[in-house]
């Protein structure tokens, strides 16, 4: 089949690249010259793993390619996914503006049938409005297209995306049409494995479907954060907790560990849109309130920890902060714990000597030369001369680390585990003083 991706980011690249996979011709659009002039040297923008090979071999063989030029991108594909970004607007909601800028550009350029799919993460209502503007341009054309929209949202995990979008868990279709239907099926065939992946629905409770995956998962972590909390004070360990509920089918293992808050292009925005829907609607969601007001707390938990041990005049203090990206296998640092971590600390006077296997020159994107930020060429670097490691991403290299090594590199031997990558007796073995989330220090 043809396929055009509008937007090449995380999500419009994987998918266009793993629809050429099985197969497909995909032509992938972006408004960004850059981004496709990276793409057209064989190059990737972002940092996901597999993903570069998989764009070399389709692009080799032919069945993918990336262009600047809307009117041959809408014309290429019979079907046109929408992949822009929505992100938050000032109030919170979803701001549809790249969104509705590809329905503008589909109703300008296209002559014949298409379907159009909205991938991207959008409020309840949307494809109404793309329908609805793709219409208006193409009568102010004069023309009259037989066109279709559904929802097809994307569950893909950054880190993961290609095995998440190889082998779903889910396929979404959110249609009325029959035609749509059949068409997303085909498309969707060689994703299917052994079972059927695909539900399909009406577009309403497909555009609410994502939002719900998503502010669920948000609850989960946020309901472990705050029984942390309560674990640390009762003298239990969140982590037996955690196993001793995750054995019970009904809640299960995944998305249950305690942490320094959940960040990331999702999580934050989605909770927040879907809060934002909500009030508008009359129907609030009180829980999610409350999720987002813990998570906020919670990204700050480590500098509280920091300062009961510390106290709050932290001028002339170094500390090694490991992992800045918001979660492993990623350079992505939208939303990210760090951030927030990184920032408190600079405003008590603190300097932070930080590392990440690839977040760096993300961070130095964000933060340029800041006098106060050093950015180690090796984890066991930052250590030197540090008062406290923090450690905010539970990167695989951070596992087994080499305590004897650390300890004789840090001022003092001590360490705030935001991911509880230790085990608490060890950590008092090896004459640390270890503050893990959750669990006795
Ligand atoms: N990142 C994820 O893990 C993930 C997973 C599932 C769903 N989503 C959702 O998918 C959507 C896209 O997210 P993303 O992370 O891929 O965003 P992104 O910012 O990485 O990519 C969006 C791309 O769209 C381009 N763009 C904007 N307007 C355009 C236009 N009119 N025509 C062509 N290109 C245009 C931008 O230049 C950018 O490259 C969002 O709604 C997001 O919530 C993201
Ligand atoms: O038990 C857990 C699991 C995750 N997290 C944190 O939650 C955040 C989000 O993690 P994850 O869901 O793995 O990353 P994303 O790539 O943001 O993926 C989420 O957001 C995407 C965009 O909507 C969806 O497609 C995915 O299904 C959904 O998992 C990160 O900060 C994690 O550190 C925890 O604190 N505890």
């Amino acid at each position: 089949m043809k396929i055009t991706l509008i937007g090449a980011g995380y999500v419009g690249l994987v998918t266009g690249t793993c629809l050429a996979e099985v197969g497909n011709n995909v032509l992938c659009l972006d408004v960004d010259p850059h981004k496709i002039a990276t793409l057209k040297s064989g190059g990737i923008p972002i940092y996901e793993p597999g993903l570069e090979d998989m764009v070399r071999r389709n692009v080799a063989a032919g069945r993918l390619d990336f262009t600047t030029d809307i009117a041959a991108a809408v014309q290429f594909g019979d079907i046109q996914f929408i992949a822009v970004g929505t992100p938050p607007d000032e109030d919170g909601s979803a701001d549809l503006q790249y969104v509705l800028d590809a329905a503008r550009n589909i109703g300008r350029h296209m002559n014949g049938f298409k379907l159009v799919v909205d991938k991207s993460t959008v409020p309840v209502g949307t494809a109404d409005r793309v329908r609805a503007t793709i219409a208006e341009t193409l009568a102010s054309r004069g023309l009259e297209v037989d066109f279709c929209v559904a929802s097809n949202p994307e569950f893909l995990k950054e880190g993961a995306a290609i095995n998440d979008f190889m082998s779903p868990d889910r396929i979404v279709i959110g249609t009325d049409s029959e035609r749509a239907t059949q068409l997303l099926r085909r498309l969707y065939a060689p994703f299917q494995r052994n079972h059927e992946r695909l539900v399909v629905m009406d577009v309403r409770s497909a555009e609410l479907t994502k939002y719900a995956a998503n502010a669920m998962l948000a609850t989960r972590i946020s309901f472990m954060n705050e029984l942390a909390l309560l674990a640390e004070k009762l003298g239990a360990d969140i982590e037996r907790v955690r196993q001793g509920i995750g054995s019970d089918p009904r809640i299960g293992y995944h998305f249950l560990y305690a942490g320094c808050g959940y960040g990331g292009s999702c999580f934050p925005k989605d909770v927040q849109a879907l809060r934002r829907t909500a009030r508008e609607y009359g129907a609030p969601l009180r829980i999610l309130d409350a999720v987002e007001t813990a998570n906020e707390a919670q990204k700050r938990i480590l500098v509280e920890k920091l300062k009961s041990r510390f106290g709050a005049q932290l001028d002339g203090r170094r500390f090694a902060l490991w992992g800045l990206a918001f979660k492993p296998n990623t350079d992505d640092m939208r939303e990210a714990p760090s951030r927030v971590i990184m920032e408190a600390l600079w405003a008590m006077g603190a300097t932070v000597a930080a590392y990440d296997p690839v977040a760096m020159p993300e961070t130095r994107r964000l933060y340029g030369e800041h006098p106060s930020l050093m950015l180690a060429p090796h984890p066991m670097d930052a250590l030197r001369d540090a008062d406290a490691l923090l450690i905010v991403t539970e990167w695989k290299a951070f596992r087994s680390a080499d305590f004897a090594a650390m300890k004789a590199l840090l001022r003092q031997p001590v360490i705030f585990d935001g991911r509880n990558l230790y085990d608490p007796a060890t950590m008092r073995r090896e004459g640390f003083e270890y503050f893990p989330i959750g669990r006795q220090a």
